[in-house]
This record gives structure tokens, C-alpha cells and sequence, in this order.
């Protein structure tokens, strides 16, 4: 049994960048460019007003007033040079005409007729957004491989960019396997229960930013569940759940060495999610997740998840992992880490985790009411108030649950 490091170091081996698409560019939101934007134009393209008041040449200032003589709004392009010792009324985001090269705030005035007295001290090139204050043409302002957020989709917009390359999203097809399973929305019936896993897995695809090809289930016979992972091998990854610990009606291992796959690992030191497998098929990965609910998902967030943000240009692959104060004991009897699956409260800037309950592998309400996962060393035993490390799964719960 190898542990989670290794696993993780052996699936990063075999994972590849995917290819690149051009998509409008909103669609590229929260995915990464895979290409260098430069600066076709300055931002500001000339010299703006940073407030709505008055503009005028420093050195006309006499005495603190000055004579009103026209007005700019934002999208005018003034070229007239404005007649010595007049101010402009102008508005945020109007080009400074030219002979001006200050901007006093409307507040900072007194208004009368047709003249403005100044109410304090002006400083000269006050309030103005110089030309290329942001942004030089030809300066790179977005780097290859980074997440496009809504700031950085903002200023590609301000470069006039209306697409976007970037890495392609990942086509992750999911199979379960098992002669127990009904298809999501039946009724249960003795000895039955509802593929869940199929469903659990692509949300934490389309939550990663991939996107899942379902290929419903594979009845307990080899021959099905040979046919069904060769059909999944279209798609840039396969993940199966189920079928791979050692009943006797586990055929996921022996259907994938059928089609020629290599399993690079089977059985990680890890609860739950042990019998996980890993193996390339005809040069795609393929994840042979265990059956039980939370092992599934919890061996998704281990191996799946980093290898689809590699694949999909990430630099960020793994969960962010904080510190906080255990509010109960927890201990681990077995000899492999253990996921403690917790909530996560931040609390006057500290967060503080508790236990969601009775830890069953299949347990999937162990997951929802919480956010983290404590990985307990074997034997361990941490008293109440210790600080542990834990990896956070979702953000929003932090701030408790809705
Ligand atoms: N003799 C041993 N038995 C088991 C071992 C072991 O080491 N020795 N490991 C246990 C562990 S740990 C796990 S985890 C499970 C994993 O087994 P499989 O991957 O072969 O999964 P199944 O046996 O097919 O199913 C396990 C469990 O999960 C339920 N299940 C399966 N698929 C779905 C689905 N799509 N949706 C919802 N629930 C599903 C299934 O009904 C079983 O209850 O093996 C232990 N056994
Ligand atoms: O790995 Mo299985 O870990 O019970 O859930």
C-alpha cells in the first residue's frame, strides 16, 4: 500500500496539459489563458479627469478665481486649447482639453455666476489620470497561465478583447459499477439502492471546472464492464466508481488490464477511499474509485481533482489548508490516516472545527454538514483544543451554514 504523496506524485506523472480553445470571453471565466496579452493602446488613452469639478492651467490661478467657459462631459474629445485664465466645468472620466493640467473637485468651489473662487489649497496635476497611468501599449498585462477572474476578464475587455484562449475543460466520462444500482430517481427496492456516486462525482467535475459525460452503469460482469470503460476511453479521463476492492464480483482491475491498461496503483493508505486504483488506458488516466459514497468523493478531492486542474492549465491544484482549534478529541485506532470530515466555522478570525458525527465510509451526511478534512495519523489521538491542520473543501461554509 503506498501512501497519499506517493499516489498523488504517480498521477502528476502521468498528467498532461490538455489542448486550447478560443472562447467569447465570458465564457473563459475561472478557466486559465494559455496565452500572453500585450497592450495594443495605453489605458487611460490621454489624460482624464478623476473627478467632476474644474479644470485649468495651474499658473492661470490668480488670486483664486478663475472665469467659467465651457463645459466637457465624459466622451467629449476636446482640441481647442481653453483661452488663458478660463476653467472648463468637466466630468469624471472627460479628456483633459488642451493648456489644462489640473482638476479642483465641484466641492472645493464657490460657485458665482460665472467665475469660481477656489475654497483651499490646489496643487498642480491635481485629480488628473495621466495617459498610460495603467497601462503602457505593448506592456504584457495578462500572463499565460493565469485564472481568469472577473478582474482579469474585465481588463481584456478594456484591451479589446472580446475572446480569450485558453486551456479546454476537461471531458471526464463517469461510470458506476454494480448490479445494486438504480438509476437516479427510482424508487429503492429490496436489495437495491440508487446510483448516487455517478451524481456526487460529476458535481465535484463541474465544480472543478470539467465537464462529465455520464455513462450510467455497468452491471457486476466483467465482459459490461470491459465494453463500458472502453467507451469511456473517448474522453480525456475516466472515472469509475466501485467494483475495486477484492469481492468477488470486482471486475473494474480486470477489465482495465483486459483493454491493456497499466495500473500504475491499487490501494492507497488512506480511509476511506483505500481501494482506490489508478491506471492508464490507451494513454488515459483512469480513476477506479471505491464504491462507498464518501470514499469516492473523498478520493475525487484527493487524486481526481488535482490531476483535472494540471490537465486544465492550474498552477493552484490542491485545497487551501489552514489552521484551527479542534472544539472536541478526535482519535484514529486504524493504521492508515484517517479523513475526519469537519465543519469549519471562522469565528472572530479563527477558525474552529467540529466533528460532523459517526464517520461511516458510506455515510454521505458526514460530508454534507461539514466543509474540511482533518487527515489524522495513524494511532493518533488530539485532545480538544489542539491546534490540526485541515484542508478546506468549500469557502462559503465558513461563515456557517446556511
Ligand atoms: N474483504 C474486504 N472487503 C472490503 C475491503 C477490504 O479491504 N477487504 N475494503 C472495504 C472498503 S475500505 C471499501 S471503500 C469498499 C469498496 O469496495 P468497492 O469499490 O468494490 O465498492 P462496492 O463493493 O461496489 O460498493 C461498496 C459500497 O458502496 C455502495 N455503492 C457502490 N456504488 C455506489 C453508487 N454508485 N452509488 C451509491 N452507493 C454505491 C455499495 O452498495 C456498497 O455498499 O469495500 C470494502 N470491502
Ligand atoms: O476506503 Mo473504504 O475506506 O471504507 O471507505
Amino acid at each position: 500500500m503506498i501512501s497519499i504523496e506517493e499516489a498523488q506524485q504517480i498521477i502528476l506523472s502521468h498528467t498532461g496539459l490538455l489542448g486550447t480553445e478560443e472562447v467569447p470571453l465570458l465564457h473563459a471565466l475561472h478557466r486559465v489563458i494559455a496565452e500572453d496579452v500585450h497592450a495594443p493602446w495605453d489605458i487611460p488613452a490621454a489624460d482624464h479627469s478623476a473627478m467632476d469639478g474644474y479644470t485649468f492651467a495651474y499658473d492661470d490661478v490668480q488670486g483664486g478665481s478663475l472665469e467659467v467657459c465651457g463645459f466637457l462631459p465624459a466622451g467629449m474629445a476636446p482640441t481647442e486649447p481653453v483661452s488663458p485664465g478660463c476653467a472648463m466645468k468637466i466630468m469624471t472620466g472627460a479628456p483633459i482639453p488642451p493648456g489644462c493640467d489640473t482638476v479642483v473637485p465641484v466641492e472645493d468651489v464657490l460657485e458665482e455666476g460665472t467665475t469660481i473662487r477656489l475654497r483651499g489649497m490646489v496643487k498642480r496635476g491635481d485629480h488628473i489620470r495621466c495617459r498610460g497611468e495603467e497601462v503602457n501599449a505593448g506592456d504584457l498585462v495578462v500572463v499565460s497561465g493565469s485564472l481568469l477572474r472577473p478582474p482579469e476578464i474585465g481588463i481584456l475587455s478594456s484591451l479589446g478583447k472580446t475572446t480569450a484562449t485558453v486551456f479546454r475543460k476537461a471531458r471526464v466520462a463517469v461510470l458506476s459499477t454494480g448490479d445494486e444500482l438504480l438509476q437516479p430517481g427510482s424508487i429503492p427496492e429490496p436489495g437495491k439502492i440508487i446510483n448516487s456516486n455517478s451524481t456526487s462525482i460529476a458535481a465535484q467535475l463541474l465544480e472543478a471546472g470539467a465537464e462529465p459525460l455520464m455513462l450510467g452503469i455497468a452491471r457486476d460482469d466483467l465482459e459490461t464492464t470491459r465494453r463500458k470503460i472502453s467507451d469511456g476511453l473517448q474522453a480525456d479521463l475516466l472515472v469509475t466508481t466501485g467494483g475495486v476492492s477484492v469481492g468477488d464480483r470486482d471486475f473494474v482491475r480486470e477489465a482495465l488490464l483486459d483493454l491493456g491498461g497499466e495500473i500504475k496503483f491499487w490501494k492507497v493508505a488512506m480511509k476511506p477511499g483505500k481501494p482506490v486504483a489508478f491506471a492508464m488506458v490507451r494513454g488515459k488516466p483512469v480513476f477506479a474509485l471505491p464504491g462507498n459514497p464518501v470514499a469516492a468523493m473523498v478520493a475525487f478531492e484527493q487524486f481526481v481533482r488535482p490531476a483535472l486542474l494540471t490537465m486544465m492549465g492550474h498552477a493552484r491544484i490542491l485545497r487551501p489548508v489552514v489552521r484551527g482549534t479542534l472544539e472536541e478529541a478526535i482519535r484514529n485506532r486504524g493504521g492508515r490516516p484517517h479523513f475526519v470530515r469537519v465543519s469549519v466555522r471562522l469565528e472572530e478570525g479563527r477558525y474552529r472545527l467540529a466533528s460532523t458525527g459517526d464517520q461511516g465510509s458510506a455515510r454521505l451526511s458526514s460530508l454534507t454538514s461539514g466543509n474540511g478534512l482533518v487527515k489524522l495519523p495513524p494511532d493518533a489521538a488530539i485532545v480538544a483544543g489542539s491546534e490540526v491542520e485541515v484542508q478546506l473543501l468549500d469557502r462559503h461554509f465558513e461563515m456557517g451554514h446556511p
